[in-house]
């Protein structure tokens, strides 16, 4: 009997099943021993069933001789416990402005709760994760963000405790994925006076993935792609493109720090930047082990 959220695949012939898992060999002789880094968005984990596919599916890859390294998100999640205490978050530019009261829930939130809950999955699923921030082994130094307007680049936006990357120290995940654990990092950064930063998620995958040099960055989220003022799917956007798109207002919101930090891994040789539906069961192993395209590419030029 199948899970009630697996696909029924009872009747696919044995050996048809077989076929199609051989299709899947090119795509794991070309991805072998390389990092793939895949930012697990906070609005793609919402259902518990796609969870455990994700979880499933990072696992495998694993398995079959890849190095995943899941950078997570939880915007949603810390947006509940910020009601339940009665506070609204307020956004700028696609960064949530961070007080010293936000600044622990979102600490509590991402590393307590999110982050825990994903291991435990990997785990389950049987492979071997081990949670992390930005201040394990020293690896995400930040300081305050300084957020000039869009508009009008003479006005500056304090947006309290959110972080700029200054570096990135891979070397903590370096040696998890020697050992064949399978890292998972919350984006939080830590300051010169040991003070924590809030991170974009989107923003510290990018950085990662170019850090490792990763061969792909995947970020699942919670629609098709980058959609046009039509809301029909970009299939392929080139740096110029993206910018007349964030300038006319069609890219908004949390899209804008997704797109900067697609755009910066692609440009800084990350080979393939793509921006999928984290909604579609299985959407990484589509991705990964098959030729069907998904979601938008971003080139580098
Ligand atoms: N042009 C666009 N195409 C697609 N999504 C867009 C666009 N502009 C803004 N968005 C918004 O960006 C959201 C994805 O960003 P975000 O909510 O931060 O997701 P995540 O939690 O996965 O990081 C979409 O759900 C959509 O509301
Ligand atoms: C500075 C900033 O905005 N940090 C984000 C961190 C979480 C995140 O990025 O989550 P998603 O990937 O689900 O959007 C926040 O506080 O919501």
């Amino acid at each position: 009997m199948t899970s009630p959220h697996t696909t029924d695949v009872s009747h696919i012939a044995p050996r048809e099943k077989a076929e199609i898992l051989s299709q899947a060999l090119p795509y794991i002789r070309r991805f072998h021993g390389k990092t793939i880094v895949i930012k697990y968005g906070g609005n793609a984990m919402t259902d518990p069933d796609l969870q455990q596919d994700f979880a499933e599916d990072v696992v495998l890859l694993k398995l079959v001789g890849l190095n995943p390294v899941v950078v997570h998100g939880g915007g949603p999640q810390i947006e509940g416990a910020l009601s339940r205490l009665g506070k609204k978050g307020q956004f700028i530019q696609g960064m949530r402005v961070t007080d010293e009261e936000t600044m622990e829930v979102v600490e509590w939130v991402l590393a307590g709760q999110v982050q825990q809950d994903i291991v435990g999955l990997i785990n389950a699923a049987g492979g071997k994760a081990v949670g992390l921030t930005g201040r394990d082994g020293g690896m995400i130094r930040a300081k305050k963000l300084k957020m000039l307007d869009k508009d009008d680049p003479a006005k500056e936006h304090d947006v309290g405790q959110v972080g700029d990357i200054v570096s990135i120290d891979p070397s903590v995940v370096k040696a998890l994925q020697d050992d064949q654990f399978i890292p998972v990092v919350s984006p939080i950064g830590f300051g010169e006076h040991n003070e924590s930063y809030n991170i974009n998620a989107d923003v510290v995958a990018a950085k990662l993935a170019t850090v490792l040099q990763a061969e792909k960055l995947l970020m699942l989220t919670n629609i098709r792609g980058v959609l046009d003022k039509n809301g029909e799917l970009l299939t392929e956007l080139t740096p110029r493109r993206i910018d007349e798109l964030v300038e006319d207002g069609t890219i908004s919101g949390g899209m804008i720090p997704k797109i900067a930090g697609a755009i910066d891994a692609a440009k800084s040789g990350v080979n393939a930047v793509h921006i999928i539906d984290g909604r579609v069961p299985h959407a990484m192993l589509l991705e990964v082990l098959t030729d069907q395209a998904y979601g938008t590419m971003i080139s580098s030029r």
